[in-house]
């Protein structure tokens, strides 16, 4: 299923996705935001963080010399995550629109099968 497609079904059973995107200055969160759905973009973050599925987008991967998925799993040492945590990175360029789809699409089906499971 198609990620318009998984947000138009979720819309339609009238479900809310809340979505929090953490990034340094500069590294394209608006820009994403704007690539993915237009105009707006998240300033009101939820405090309840706990069991919700975190997407690492490496954005700007079209960048000669961006830091690779290996390299910022690393530098993040994500694989000491805690177990129970969703997770997954992703490499993207909002420019280009490249991996954008792929990493949404993991999120909100990952937020599905949550939902299913509680
Ligand atoms: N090459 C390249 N540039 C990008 C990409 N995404 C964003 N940019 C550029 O990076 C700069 C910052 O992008 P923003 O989307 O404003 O970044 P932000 O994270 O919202 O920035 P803050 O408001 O400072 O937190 C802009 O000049 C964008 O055009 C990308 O995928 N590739």
């Amino acid at each position: 299923m198609g990620l318009l497609n998984i947000i138009r079904e979720i819309k339609r059973k009238e479900k809310q996705i809340r979505l929090l995107m953490v990034g340094l200055d500069n590294s394209g969160k608006t820009t994403i935001a704007l690539t993915i759905n237009g105009s707006r973009d998240g300033k009101n973050p939820h405090r309840r963080l706990s069991g919700s599925s975190l997407l690492i987008l490496a954005n700007k991967q079209d960048i000669k010399g961006a830091l690779t998925l290996e390299e910022i799993s690393k530098v993040l040492n994500l694989e000491a995550m805690d177990k129970t945590r969703h997770w997954n990175i992703v490499g993207c360029s909002a420019y280009t629109g490249e991996g954008l789809l792929e990493g949404f699409d993991w999120l909100v089906q990952d937020i599905a099968s949550l939902d299913l499971c509680g």
